[in-house]
């Protein structure tokens, strides 16, 4: 089967002013996929991930998003691009004096322009989706455990019906129950609707649920494979990250 790319990234150079982040950086990431991003800190894995979600211009070099190249695009033409794509921020980010229904409902009638009560009920589904009770609809942030929040951050990022979603850090700051609940809720998502993941993570457990796992080091993706194959990496930072007791059940479960 000839798998379907919905984004290519050539060459790619990142900076901050006269500081290279990124040089020569290359990724596909197929459609109906689950790639998580993982790498050392300040290896530049949120400049990536801005520039994936059209947040910052790279230096040099091509990105296509689901066959559009992102390069010099009209305002109209970015804004389409954004209607592609869900994104959750490791901070949840949802507006506070907004219900959880709420802040969904903003987000949707900023896409669609719908009544209010098909804004409400496109809301409350997203909130299934998300492996929320329907409760949650009518719950502050500040009412919600952890996992809760998470879960209404994704509900939002759902509701733009997103081809691409992308994942910042989902699970930090989630005890292993709920990061692990949250991860199942992913892959569900995945199988129901078909949609791709790009997750920057730093929990080891979230790579289970990854179809592929991409490692930035030295600048650029220095590995982009299935997580059975992590074992054959030569990095230091690899290394010390799979050498605790974690790392070592994950190898050890995942060696192919
Ligand atoms: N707005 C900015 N201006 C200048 N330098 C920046 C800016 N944002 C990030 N950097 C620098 O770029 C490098 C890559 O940062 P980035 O946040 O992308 O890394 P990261 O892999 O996401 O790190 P972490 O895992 O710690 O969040 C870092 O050295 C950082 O200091």
């Amino acid at each position: 089967m000839v798998k379907d790319l919905i984004i290519q990234v050539r060459n790619l150079q990142s900076a901050y002013g006269e500081r290279i982040i990124h040089e020569n950086l290359n990724l596909d990431i197929y459609r109906g996929e689950i790639l998580a991003i993982i790498g050392g800190s300040g290896s530049g894995k949120t400049t990536l991930l801005k520039e994936l979600i059209l947040l910052k211009e790279p230096k040099q070099g091509d990105y296509l998003i689901d066959g559009i190249n992102a390069k010099n695009l009209s305002f109209k033409q970015k804004q389409a691009i954004k209607n592609k794509i869900g994104v959750m921020f490791q901070s949840a980010a949802l507006f506070s004096s907004l219900s959880v229904g709420e802040n969904i409902v903003y987000v949707i009638k900023k896409r669609y322009n719908i009544d209010d009560e098909t804004a409400k009920n496109m809301a409350m589904l997203k909130i299934k989706l998300a492996d929320l009770d329907e409760n949650a609809y009518w719950l502050y942030p500040s009412e919600l455990s952890g996992g809760m929040k998470k879960k209404a951050a994704l509900a939002r990022a759902l509701a733009v019906d997103p081809k691409i979603l992308f994942l910042d850090e989902p699970v930090s700051g989630l005890d292993p129950i709920s990061a692990d609940e949250f991860d199942k809720t992913i892959k569900k998502l995945v199988d129901l609707l078909g949609i791709s993941v790009i997750m920057i993570t730093h929990d080891l457990s979230s790579l289970l649920i990854a179809n592929r796992v991409a490692i930035i080091a030295n600048k650029t993706i220095i590995f982009c494979d299935t997580p059975d194959k992590i074992h054959t990496v030569d990095n230091n930072w690899v290394r010390e990250l799979f050498m605790g007791e974690r790392g070592k059940r994950f190898l050890d479960g995942n060696k192919a």
